[in-house]
């Protein structure tokens, strides 16, 4: 990892100088685009790795490779020595199963709040409500750009459009949520990526919305934007064409089971969009319960297994221990999620070498 610059940087408080924003108390400059990938820049092997992976993936999304993609880690990362450590261990297992399985480590930094909690390490690094969102956004970059050079490729969500020019050329597989699948800027902000993107179905369950983003993120957009010095700009986004549906469940209700993947894949073609489908094991899939991941995941591959060759892709929540804890600083523990409860390594580690057995 290169010299941490997290602490070095720098977002003076400007104090509310206008009527018309009369309830910022304050704001605080953050450093351009620009300068953070010029603290922690990509050198030409980590970009040429990162070119190759989103290759990679965009070949599962596209049926011409017929391993399995997978996107595995943390529900979020709030910690860096443990984010680090699963990287540490995801790169070795990936390294045995890559014949038949392709992981993806997730490297969550935004966190959409279903009403409020922690948003996430680009917010609020220090977990404690201070939000250092500079700070945040330069130890976001610093994490995923020390998991990319650990050989793995990055994913991620994203939330607020403006910060993708701060992290997009490290990303090679990136989530539109349930809670942003159907907003205009966010397949605006799709159509403008050069890494495959899967919009996840409704919060309500409604996979409806995650076809539509896909069709609207494929189209051409002139989209407001900000540019790599911070100026406000039009962009011309030519539009993605690796863009896929992932199947959540919602409102508590599964639907990863053989009927529901029949249906979206039914409903997609009707489109005339890509048939692909990943699904999450986790959220309304699992019903909320980390334990139940790994029956997800052992029905997709059943399905699979049975000839569902359009179910290519998986997500798990996982991290080095199982479970999650509520934000108390100072009596943290170590490599727990401290936002959706997560499955632990010991449990991540057989189902991925299950699965590669299974689909040898
Ligand atoms: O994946 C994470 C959560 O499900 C999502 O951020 C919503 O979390 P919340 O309902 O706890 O706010
Ligand atoms: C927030 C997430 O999922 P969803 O948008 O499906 O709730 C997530 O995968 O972290």
């Amino acid at each position: 990892m290169n010299a941490p610059i997290s602490s070095a940087v720098n977002c003076p408080v400007i104090p509310n100088p206008s009527i018309d924003t009369a309830f910022t108390a304050s704001s605080a400059r953050l450093p351009t685009p620009d300068t953070l990938r010029q603290r922690v820049p990509l050198n030409d092997s980590l970009r040429e790795q990162i070119a190759r992976q989103r290759h990679a993936v965009q070949q599962i999304l596209s049926g011409q490779d017929d391993r399995l993609l997978v996107v595995v880690g943390p529900c979020s990362v709030h910690d860096p020595k443990a984010t680090l450590e699963y990287a540490d261990r995801l790169a070795a297992l990936s390294e045995q199963v890559s014949e038949h399985i392709l992981p993806v480590m997730r490297v969550y930094i935004e966190k959409p709040r279903t009403t409020v909690g922690w948003k996430g390490l680009a917010y609020d690094p220090d977990l404690d409500g201070s939000g250092d969102m500079g700070r945040g956004l330069a130890l976001s970059r610093e994490l995923m750009h020390a998991v990319a050079a650990r050989g793995l490729p990055v994913a991620t969500e994203l939330l607020q459009p403006m910060l993708a020019p701060y992290l997009d050329d490290l990303l090679s597989w990136v989530a539109i949520g349930a809670r942003t699948t159907e907003s205009q800027l966010h397949r605006e902000l799709a159509s403008d990526l050069a890494a495959a993107v899967g919009f996840k179905n409704a919060t309500s369950g409604d996979v409806q919305v995650a076809i539509d983003a896909m069709e609207a993120a494929a189209h051409p957009h002139q989209r407001f934007a900000v540019d790599s010095q911070g100026h406000p700009i039009v962009q011309q986004a030519a539009g993605n064409p690796h863009t896929h549906v992932v199947l959540r469940g919602g409102h508590g209700e599964p639907n990863y089971q053989a009927h529901h993947v029949r249906a979206a894949i039914a409903a997609l073609r009707n489109a005339g969009q890509n048939p692909r489908l990943m699904v999450d094991c986790s959220h309304a899939n699992a019903r909320k319960d980390h334990r139940r991941q790994s029956e997800v995941m052992l029905d997709v591959l059943a399905q699979r297994q049975s000839g569902e060759a359009n179910l290519v892709a998986l997500m798990l929540e996982s991290h080095l221990f199982e479970g999650k804890q509520p934000l108390k600083p100072g009596a943290m523990r170590y490599g727990v999620s401290v936002t959706d409860a997560c499955m632990g390594w010991e449990t991540t580690e057989h189902l991925l070498k299950t699965a590669a057995e299974r689909l040898a």
